[in-house]
């Protein structure tokens, strides 16, 4: 693919996640599928779109001195100055005035002749003039925001829940690119032996602290590997490894996943199992529990029964205390993956946060007759907020007394995570920081 032509898809992608069209790791997987695209072209694609989008609040901090009437530019000369700005300022091995000058065609294609040469003076003038300084930010907090590319409300509520000192580490570490990370299949090999294969072929990879099944990746591309391709591995975050981990599985359980697509966390419950017990996995979207299936049979495991049911009306096709283990992986914010989904620092809303944590109190009421006395229940979300972890758990706990935070939880888990300081009374928040994981909530109730 030319040079143009990659730089022309960028800028539909990051148009069509302005416009609200769709997701940007979405929406890149389709352009790279369609295009054929090649392993160089891909990264770069990626580089561009998610670099651009993760530091859009920045971008638009440099551009604002250059621009006149930004509000009333059209939206692709707009992505098209954050694009050519984010080349300029974080991609060292792109020229300024190669930039410049594709900038310049791309705009020719798209617009008239006013808007080429205001593309241009505008980009000239970042080159020649340079960036303003982040220095002029006087109040800390608004710095911090417009440095990170955080909107202002999400910072401000970390800082109140969390501290400055927890959200200044936060808000630079969403802006690093993810360790890639993969769980190895238990049934099919060693974690060692799978590392061992790896570094043969060439892979940067070492174990995870935080599972005996993980391995991290630092270089090497693992879809192309024969390994993930036969399922010895499948790629999971390590904090949600850690869900697995920390379900307390025994050979011949019935386990409810509530919410399990596309099945990261139910088919790594059933390799736990070895293949024995059931685990019984749902969740709202017919399209999705294919998901499950699909990896579950690439995975080899026999296991898993996957149907579509909204996990609220699970108490009318389960009896009541049915369940030795339940997994309750919730539909959240997602502020904790924003580091591979930055589109969504700046979609979600509080009152999204709001209305996620009525769903989450509404789930766990559901599923929580359907666990059999002693038995235990995981509470998980892939999000950094009180709203929907320690307070949400606070409070079913104060609706079901028959519950309560299971001790042994906290000296379950492994070393290192011990002294985190997200740990409270009401289980783990991990910050990206801690182990440059997801931002990750996890807590273990047991029933008396
Ligand atoms: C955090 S994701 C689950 C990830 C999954 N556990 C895994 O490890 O691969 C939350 C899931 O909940 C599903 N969901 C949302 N509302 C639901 C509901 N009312 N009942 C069941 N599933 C729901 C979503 O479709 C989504 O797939």
């Amino acid at each position: 693919m030319s040079n143009m032509a990659l730089r022309n898809a960028a800028l539909d992608i990051l148009t069509r996640v302005g416009d609200g069209g769709g997701y940007s790791h979405l929406l890149i997987n389709q352009a790279i599928e369609k295009r054929g695209l090649s392993n160089r072209d891909t990264s770069l694609l990626t580089e561009i779109v998610y670099g651009t989008i993760q530091r859009k609040h920045t971008l638009d901090f440099y551009i604002t001195p250059f621009v006149q009437k930004k509000s009333k530019l059209k939206p692709w000369v707009l992505w098209l100055l954050y694009m050519s700005v984010y080349q300029m300022v974080y991609l060292e091995r792109v020229p300024d005035h190669a930039v410049i000058n594709e900038a310049v065609e791309i705009s020719k294609k798209r617009g008239h002749k006013g808007i080429v040469s205001m593309v241009n003076g505008i980009l000239r003038n970042v080159q020649r003039k340079g960036l303003p300084s982040l220095d002029s930010i006087e109040d800390p907090v608004e710095r911090l925001a417009v440095e990170t590319s955080h909107p202002l409300w999400l910072v401000k509520r970390w800082i109140d829940m969390y501290g400055v000192d927890e959200t200044k580490s936060m808000c630079h570490q969403n802006l690093q690119r993810p360790t890639m990370s993969v769980r190895i299949n238990p049934m099919k090999a060693t974690r060692e032996r799978v590392i061992d294969r790896l570094q043969q072929d060439g892979f940067d990879c070492e174990p995870s602290l935080l599972s005996p099944q993980g391995i991290l990746i630092f270089k090497g591309n693992i879809v192309n590997h024969a390994l993930f391709q036969q399922g010895f591995v499948t790629i999971q975050d390590e904090s949600s490894m850690l869900v697995g981990e920390m379900m307390d599985l025994k050979a011949d359980m019935k386990v409810l996943d509530a919410c399990s697509a596309p099945g990261g966390k139910a088919t790594h419950i059933a390799e736990k199992l070895n293949d024995t017990g059931e685990v019984f996995a749902y969740d709202l979207h017919e399209k999705k529990v294919k998901l499950v299936r699909d990896k579950a049979e690439q995975l080899g495991l026999e296991n898993i029964t996957a149907k579509q049911a909204d996990g609220r009306n699970l108490p009318s096709m389960h009896e009541e205390n049915t369940f030795d283990r339940i997994l309750l992986d919730a539909p959240c914010s997602g502020l904790g993956v924003v580091r591979g989904k930055p589109d969504i620092k700046y979609s979600k809303t509080t009152d999204d946060i709001l209305a996620l944590s009525n769903i989450q109190g509404e789930l766990l009421d559901a599923v929580s007759s359907l666990l059999k006395e002693n038995g235990k229940l995981v509470y998980s979300t892939c999000t950094v907020d009180h709203e929907e972890n320690e307070k949400r758990i606070q409070q079913f706990l104060e609706d079901h007394p028959e519950y309560e935070v299971d001790q042994a939880f906290f000296d379950e888990l492994p070393e290192e995570a011990r002294d985190l300081p997200g740990i409270t009374e009401w289980g783990l928040q991990l910050f990206p920081q801690d182990f440059d994981t997801d931002g990750f909530f996890l807590t273990r109730l047991k029933k008396a």
